[in-house]
């Protein structure tokens, strides 16, 4: 299928789940990935802030986790330029303020601005993936873009409340694969 009809299908599979399933399905992923962090902590892991009003992978658990037993690790998120279609990247802290943008996105208000080079991990959203690490978001092209910038040595660990596609069948050349998935049942290795 294309990434256009993969989107509609799973942005409509994803508005039909109960918080309450999301939720109880966002701890099972976020286990899974700390387990994934603690085996070679990163120095700058780059994690999305959830849009629970979409029904998105709540992170808060995974990054609460870092700051308080991973003190080798920086946690990095981002402020979304939507008319640049490009992501900025500040440091977040237990004091970070946070607000909440015109998409429900909370995003740091300013703070320590981070180079993408120095990104070693990124936590990636999606709404669907397929068997060989390719994924489907909302279709700005954010990720493709960011990913672009970091090193190619960067690990890009998807999140998804959904089993794997076959195969997304329109991938272009500014699609970046990812290198692992983490669903609440399996982490898939690419
Ligand atoms: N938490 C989070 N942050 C992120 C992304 C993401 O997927 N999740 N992005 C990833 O690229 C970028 C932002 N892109 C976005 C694009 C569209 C919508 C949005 O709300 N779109 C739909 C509603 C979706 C729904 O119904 O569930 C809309 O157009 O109304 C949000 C963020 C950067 N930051
Ligand atoms: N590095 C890039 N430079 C220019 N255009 C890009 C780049 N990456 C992606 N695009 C363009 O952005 C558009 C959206 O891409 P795509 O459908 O893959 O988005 P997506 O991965 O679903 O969205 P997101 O990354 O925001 O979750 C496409 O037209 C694609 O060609």
């Amino acid at each position: 299928m294309t990434k256009t009809e993969l989107r509609k299908y799973y942005l409509n599979q994803r508005k039909k789940l109960a918080p309450q399933e999301v939720n109880t399905q966002s701890t099972a992923i976020q286990l899974k990935l700390i387990e994934l962090l603690k085996d070679k902590p990163p120095a700058y892991l780059h994690v999305f802030l959830p849009i629970l009003k979409n029904n998105e992978i709540d992170t808060w658990q995974v990054i609460q986790h870092i700051w308080y037993n991973m003190p080798q690790t920086q946690v990095v998120t981002s402020v979304t330029d939507f008319k640049r279609k490009v992501m900025l990247n500040y440091l977040l802290k237990p004091d970070t303020v946070l607000i909440e943008n015109s998409w429900g996105i909370t995003e740091p208000q300013g703070g320590t601005p981070v180079a993408d080079a120095l990104i070693d991990w990124v936590i990636v959203p999606l709404l669907c993936f397929d068997q060989h690490g390719y994924r489907v978001g909302y279709g700005g092209g954010f990720y493709d873009r960011f990913l672009a910038r970091c090193t190619p040595k960067t690990k890009k660990t998807g999140v998804s409340l959904f089993s794997p596609v076959a195969l997304i069948s329109d991938t272009d050349q500014y699609d970046i694969p990812l290198s692992h998935c983490i669903t609440p049942t399996e982490t898939y290795i690419f």
